[in-house]
């Protein structure tokens, strides 16, 4: 698979998978192989700002009232409600990374995914799922990163679950990447994202 269009294919890359599948490990590696190839988009969010953090770099702070104008405005490619707080990833944030050459990155959850599948006018991104090997190698590296509780790992395994049956539904039809091997993943990760020129 070549790249295409010049310099290379900008197409949006959306990355889902179960929690602990290795999609931040994965995407790391490719970050760092390619550090002028990706990026990711600045999400809106109804949250405030906390110390250091500015508007339009972590992230486009906005109020519930603005939020919800541009989620009525068909403006977000996908979106979720976290407690009270909004989040979501603007049709324009994702424009803004194309704009700068670059191949944006979406590192989202289920719901997300089926938004941005079924979204009225954005165009079709890429999808990759990011597997883990087998539902005991996932709670083994869940538990082993030791950055949940219980409760959380729990909850997350749970939710991974579902993530792959969504994956198997045939609603998206992703690229499947099992994350078996790190380097051997990794590998067969880039060449369906750059092309087997690199
Ligand atoms: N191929 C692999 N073999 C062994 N361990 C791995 C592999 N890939 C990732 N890991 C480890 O598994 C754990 C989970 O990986 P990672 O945090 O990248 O998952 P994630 O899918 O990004 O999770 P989340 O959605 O919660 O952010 C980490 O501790 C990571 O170092």
């Amino acid at each position: 698979m070549p790249p295409t269009t010049p310099p290379f294919d900008t197409t949006p890359i959306v990355v889902f998978g179960p929690s602990g599948a290795g999609k931040g490990t994965l995407l790391q590696k490719l970050f760092a192989e390619f550090p002028d190839r990706f990026g990711y988009s600045i999400s809106h969010t109804t949250r405030a700002p906390r110390p250091g953090e500015t508007h339009g770099k972590e992230y486009n702070f906005t109020s519930m009232e603005k939020f919800q104008e541009m989620v009525g405005q068909g403006a977000f490619v996908e979106w979720a409600r976290y407690g009270s707080n909004c989040y979501g990833t603007s049709v324009k944030a994702v424009e803004e990374v194309e704009g700068r050459g670059r191949c944006c990155v979406l590192e989202i959850e289920m719901e997300g995914v089926k938004q941005v599948a079924n979204h009225p006018t954005f165009p079709r991104p890429r999808f990759v799922f990011i597997s883990p090997p087998s539902p005991e190698v996932l709670e083994k590296r869940l538990r082993s990163r030791g950055t949940d509780k219980e409760e959380e790992v729990l909850k997350r395994l749970e939710q991974g679950k579902k993530e792959m049956e969504f994956a198997k539904s045939g609603g998206v039809n992703p690229k499947v990447v099992v994350n078996d091997d790190l380097e051997r993943a990794y590998k067969e990760l880039k060449e369906w994202v750059v092309g087997k020129e690199s």
